[in-house]
């Protein structure tokens, strides 16, 4: 026989253990607006988080769509900007904010993934009441000074999940995919920056493994060589000396809560790269950078 026809074998046998590790568990995967780059990676995407609900995994989808949302701004002309890694949302921006991702990008991923063969529920924060949130009090520190509280208009932070809606979809057999809007108490809309709420979901539906994808292979040292493992210390660190920066902090620092919540493992791997998910999921090598407990 062509040899090439049995190493396909071997590649299904490797994924066994990996199968048998995650049957009946639950996964929660943060899909970055810069891994949505083009349709085929879409659907890439798609079917490798189909093909996991089909061995018996339970896969829930948390998304940005930061890049979509700054296109919407552009054309209709407002003006955005960031404070430590977070998007400034008055009013307006907060409309159009809600609008790209409970709307836009939340239906165009639940669309790729019902077209791969899944059944795929879209929801917001608001749904079911999955995700309470107060407006976040931004405290930057500074050089011998107290520390300065910016106020970044509509920006919230998580203050609760309640996992019940996506726990029934996932019985059900549905793949939930859960837009970062949330409410306050007062019915306030907030936007949440999407590696907060996706770490905060994987603690609250007891994940085996957080999984970030984004737009890098990974978490880079000085040198720009990939790091495969880092733990709590060694992050602060890097986060310390400015190895770490920009978007990667709040993304490394929601990786850290994830494990402190119990969740076994987080994984932040390139979202640019076809069918990523699997070979973290289901080679001996895995991909990109993990991040583990102390
Ligand atoms: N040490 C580092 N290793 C890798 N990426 C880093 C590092 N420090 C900062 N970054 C930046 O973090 C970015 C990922 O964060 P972000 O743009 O917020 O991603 P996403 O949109 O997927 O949430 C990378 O594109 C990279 O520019
Ligand atoms: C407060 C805040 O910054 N919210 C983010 C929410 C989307 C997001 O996080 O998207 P990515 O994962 O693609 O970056 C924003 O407005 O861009």
């Amino acid at each position: 026989m062509d040899q090439h026809v049995m190493l396909k074998a071997d590649v299904l046998l490797e994924a066994l253990p990996y199968i048998r590790q995650f049957y009946g568990q639950t996964i929660v995967i943060k899909y970055g607006g810069h891994a949505m780059k083009d349709e085929s990676l879409k659907q890439a995407f798609a079917k490798c988080v189909v093909l996991l609900k089909y061995i018996g995994v339970n896969p829930v989808i948390v998304h940005g769509g930061g890049p979509q949302i700054g296109r919407m701004l552009e054309q209709l002309n407002i003006p955005c900007q960031f404070r430590e890694g977070l998007r400034v949302t008055d009013d307006a921006t907060m409309n159009v904010v809600e609008m790209v991702l409970a709307g836009k990008v939340n239906k165009e991923i639940v669309t790729q993934l019902n077209l791969a063969g899944g059944k795929a529920v879209g929801l917001s924060g608001k749904d079911g009441g999955t995700i309470s949130c107060r407006k976040l009090e931004l405290a930057v520190d500074r050089e011998n000074l107290p520390p300065e509280i910016i106020d970044l208009g509509h920006v919230g932070e998580v203050t609760a999940i309640d996992p019940t809606l996506i726990r029934s979809l996932m019985r059900d057999g549905f793949i939930p995919v859960i837009a970062p809007v949330g409410v306050d108490e007062h019915g306030e809309t907030y936007n949440i920056n999407a590696d907060t709420v996706a770490s905060a979901v994987a603690g609250a539906v007891g994940a085996r493994r957080f999984v970030l994808l984004t737009d890098v292979s990974g978490i880079l040292d000085k040198a720009g060589e990939l790091i495969a493992s880092l733990d709590r210390k060694r992050a602060m660190e890097l986060i310390g000396d400015g190895t770490i920066k920009g978007g990667m902090i709040p993304k490394v620092k929601c990786c850290i809560e994830a494990v402190d919540e119990g969740v076994g493992k987080a994984q932040i791997i390139d979202g640019r790269l076809p069918n990523s998910l699997l070979l973290e999921l289901f080679t001996e090598e895995g991909i990109g950078t993990e991040i583990v407990g102390a």
